[in-house]
């Protein structure tokens, strides 16, 4: 508070002025500030600009481990939550949004994560962001902060949540939006798809389930893959009390707090990785779909990263197999190239465009194409992907997806098997695409891809497959199986 002036300047008699005193720096949360605001101004991906960030303040700060993760957890918070941290911080204030700047908005949303996201004290998250406010953008606009801050402290998530979604029975997806914070048009999508998916469970319980889901912090999974480790070898390799076994794949382990990849020697040596489990079953299922005559060459489509391939490749090899992974642009391909470094048996990485094919028609015995896609099933690995995304973005990858898939068929041999996937549960880019491309040719068989994800339940009525973070803990990935007939 700022000491009122008499009518001559000088101060009331017996009240010294309050000495300036410098705002004290934080610097897990000036380093949380500047991710958010590279976030907003530069479109900067937080899971890239993150570890940058960290790996500096290491280095020139002396961050600890508690330090990074405090900062990644207020930044990932911050960005997932956003939604309703707006809908909360435009109730304590009297002008749109839109009117205030935005550095002045990503203090006050990181303060609201404080606040109603974490377990830190009130009047602590309250005099932190003001001490933030203080260095970022002065004591002017910190004393907006701190008013702010105060009207968003006097009640908890919950309370606020009440107050400012609109009711459920007026408008149900607006709702959902501001509780769970999604765009609406994401709530919308995902919805109708869970709706065609699981009939039985798409109420308002389940699809609260499901953005519920897209707003946790997802375990790290490592895949062992096979001939190079085992599930086994990297349960060994770290404390017992830091890893699970995998739900679903017999590759997976699971880590749980504190448990790092790095301290995986397996990891360090590339015989295992890092994949969520929904990317191993994809793989998998491919691997395994029946197949009868030649079983030697195998193509992965849309490699980059890389992740899908590797594991192809290690099945591959214990196959007597060989994988060609290619992918169109330069720098993911060389991604693909370390990822599959030592892979056992002979692989091939090239980069080339899976729409103009490097390779003669019918050229493969199994085809994986895991289509570029608007990554709607991978929210909770991408804090800021939600509020970026645009439902015409969804329009503009179905060419691609179509010509992709198309011509993946074309280099199947026929009996060959095409595996169809995306990071995405949007219909438009699943099951649709499936379905335009079925319409068009007479020489394709839909494979059911069920029983190749063995004991994997709730997974629809067939003969695709649709994974759901909230009902399997994974990613949402979709898998279609196509057989091209011989
Ligand atoms: C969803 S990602 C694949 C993820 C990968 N399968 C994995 O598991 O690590 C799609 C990939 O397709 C690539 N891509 C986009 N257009 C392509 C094209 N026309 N031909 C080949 N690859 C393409 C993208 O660069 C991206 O790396």
């Amino acid at each position: 508070m700022s000491t009122p002036n008499t009518p001559s300047g000088a101060r009331p008699e017996g009240r010294a002025p309050r000495p300036h005193r410098r705002p004290k720096k934080d610097p897990a949360r000036m380093l949380a500030f500047t991710a958010l605001r590279a976030v907003d101004e530069r479109d900067a991906y937080a899971n890239l600009i993150l570890p940058s960030l960290l790996r500096k303040a290491e280095k020139n700060e002396g961050f600890e481990r508690r330090d990074a993760a405090f900062a990644t957890e207020l930044v990932y918070g911050t960005l997932r939550m956003r939604g309703s941290y707006d809908a909360i911080i435009a109730a304590c204030i009297d002008r749109p949004l839109s009117k205030v700047d935005p550095n002045v908005l990503d203090v006050l949303s990181l303060g609201a994560h404080q606040l109603l996201g974490t377990r830190i004290p009130a009047h602590a998250a309250v005099s932190a962001t003001v001490e933030l406010a203080r260095v970022v953008l002065g004591d002017g606009r910190a004393k907006f902060v701190n008013a702010v801050m105060r009207r968003i402290s006097a009640q908890d998530l919950d309370a606020w949540l009440e107050q400012v979604a609109p009711p459920y029975e007026q408008d149900a997806e607006d709702h959902l939006a501001v509780m769970h914070s999604h765009p609406r048009w994401v709530v919308a999508a995902l919805w109708d798809s869970l709706g065609v998916w699981q009939p039985e469970h798409c109420g308002r319980a389940a699809v609260s389930e499901l953005l519920a889901a897209d707003n946790d912090r997802p375990a790290v999974t490592l895949v062992a893959r096979p001939g190079r480790s085992t599930a086994q070898e990297l349960r060994d390799s770290l404390p017992a009390e830091d890893t699970a076994p995998g739900r679903w794949s017999p590759y997976a382990v699971r880590l749980v707090e504190g448990g790092e990849p790095g301290q995986v020697g397996a990891v360090r040596e590339n015989r295992a990785g890092v994949q969520d489990e929904g990317s191993q079953l994809v793989a998998a299922a491919l691997a395994a779909a029946p197949l009868d005559g030649r079983d030697g060459r195998w193509l992965d489509a849309c490699a980059g990263p890389g992740g899908k391939a590797a594991l192809l490749a290690a099945l591959a090899s214990e196959r007597g197999a060989v994988l060609v992974a290619s992918e169109s642009q330069p720098h993911r391909a060389a991604l693909v190239a370390r990822t599959l470094d030592g892979n056992p048996g002979p692989y091939a990485v090239i980069t080339a465009d899976g729409l103009r094919p490097a390779w003669r028609p019918g050229s493969f015995d199994r085809v994986l194409v895991d289509v570029p896609c608007s990554g709607l099933g991978a929210l909770r690995r991408r804090p800021e992907s939600r509020w970026r995304r645009r439902p015409e973005d969804v329009a503009a990858f179905n060419p691609l997806q179509r010509g992709l898939l198309l011509s993946a068929i074309e280099a199947a041999r026929p009996g060959g098997v095409v595996g169809y996937a995306t990071c995405s549960p949007h219909l438009a880019e699943t099951r649709t695409v499936v379905n335009d491309v079925l319409r068009k040719r007479d020489d394709l068989e839909w494979i059911d891809a069920r029983p190749l994800l063995p004991g994997v339940p709730d997974l629809g009525q067939g003969p695709d497959v649709q994974l759901w973070p909230h009902l399997h803990g994974t990613d949402a990935m979709y898998l279609a199986l196509l057989r091209k007939k011989s």
